[in-house]
C-alpha cells in the first residue's frame, strides 16, 4: 500500500503581492498559518538570491513560528547554505537558479554540477537537514541523485503541467509516463519521492495517484485561487482533489493535516 500523500503549500506568491506595495501586507507568515489550518502537511519557501518574493526574515520568521515542516527551496550558494545552516529548516530543497527566468525551469544538472552539490548535500545534511534534490523525471538522474547522497529527489512536473494546459493528450501521457517511471525506479533505490512545479487543479490528480510519490509542493495555482476563493478554500479543494487522484488509484487518502514529515 502506498504511502499518505502530504501537501506542502509554497507562500512565494503571497511576497510577490506584499513587495508590489513595498509594505508589510499582506503577510506571507499569516498565509503560511492559514494554510496549515487548511491541511497543509507543511510550508514550502523559496529564498532567491535576489529576493524577489520571499525574504531572508521571512525565513526567520516561518521557522520561529511554524509547528509544521518548513521546507527551505535555494540555490546550491555559499550564501544559501550559510542562512540554511544557521536557521536549520527541517529540509532544504536545491534548486537550480537564473536571475533572469520567470521562475524555475528545469531540474538541476546533477551530472555536470556533481561535486559542488555533493559538497552542499553534505553540509546541509552534517546540520541536520533533510535535503531533497529539484530534478527531471528521469532514470540516470535518479541513479545520480542517489550517489550524491541525496535522499530526496523531487520530480520535476513542469513539462507535465504544460502539456495539461495546451491539452495535448499524447504529451500528457508521455510526461505522465516519465514521471511514473522515474518515481518507480528511484523509489526502489531507496529515495523519497517528491513532485511539484506548476501543478493546479487540472493537472494534480493523475500525479497523486503515482503510488511512490509522498509529497506535492504546489504555490502559484493555489495562492492565484485563493484570490477568488480565499485561500483556506483553495487549500481544502487542492487537497480533496490530491485525495481524489490518490483513491482513484486504489490508494488510502491524504495524510492528516499538521502530520509530521519524516
Ligand atoms: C523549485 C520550484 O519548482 C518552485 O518552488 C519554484 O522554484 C518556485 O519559484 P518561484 O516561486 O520563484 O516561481
Ligand atoms: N517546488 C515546487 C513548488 O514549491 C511550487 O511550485 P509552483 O506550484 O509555485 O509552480
Amino acid at each position: 500500500m502506498a504511502a499518505p500523500l502530504r501537501l506542502g503549500v509554497n507562500i512565494d506568491h503571497v511576497a510577490t503581492v506584499r513587495n508590489a506595495r513595498g509594505g508589510t501586507h499582506p503577510d506571507p507568515i499569516r498565509a503560511a498559518h492559514m494554510a496549515v489550518l487548511a491541511g497543509a502537511d507543511g510550508i514550502t519557501a523559496h529564498l532567491r538570491e535576489d529576493r524577489r518574493h520571499i525574504r531572508d526574515q521571512d525565513m526567520e520568521r516561518l521557522k520561529r513560528q511554524l509547528f509544521v515542516p518548513l521546507n527551505f527551496e535555494m540555490a546550491a550558494t555559499d550564501e544559501m547554505i550559510a542562512i540554511a545552516t544557521r536557521l536549520r529548516p527541517h529540509a532544504c530543497c536545491l534548486v537550480p537558479e537564473k536571475r533572469e527566468e520567470r521562475t524555475t525551469e528545469g531540474g538541476l544538472d546533477i551530472v555536470g554540477g556533481a561535486e559542488h552539490l555533493r559538497s552542499a548535500i553534505r553540509e546541509l545534511k552534517g546540520a541536520g537537514i533533510r535535503v531533497s534534490l529539484f530534478v527531471e523525471p528521469e532514470r540516470e538522474v535518479m541513479d545520480a541523485a542517489c550517489d550524491l547522497g541525496a535522499p530526496v529527489v523531487e520530480l520535476h512536473t513542469g513539462t507535465y503541467c504544460e502539456a495539461v494546459t495546451a491539452g495535448d493528450e499524447a504529451r500528457v501521457e508521455h510526461e505522465l509516463e516519465r514521471l511514473r517511471r522515474a518515481a518507480t525506479h528511484g523509489a526502489s533505490i531507496g529515495l523519497e519521492i517528491h513532485a511539484g512545479h506548476g501543478l493546479d487543479l487540472r493537472s494534480v490528480r493523475a500525479v497523486a495517484a503515482i503510488p511512490q510519490i509522498v509529497e506535492l509542493n504546489i504555490g502559484h495555482a493555489l495562492i492565484g485561487e485563493a484570490i477568488f476563493m480565499g485561500l483556506d478554500e483553495a487549500v481544502r479543494t487542492m487537497r480533496a482533489a490530491m485525495d481524489e487522484g490518490r483513491m482513484r488509484a486504489g490508494e488510502p487518502a491524504g495524510a492528516a493535516p499538521g502530520r509530521s514529515l519524516p
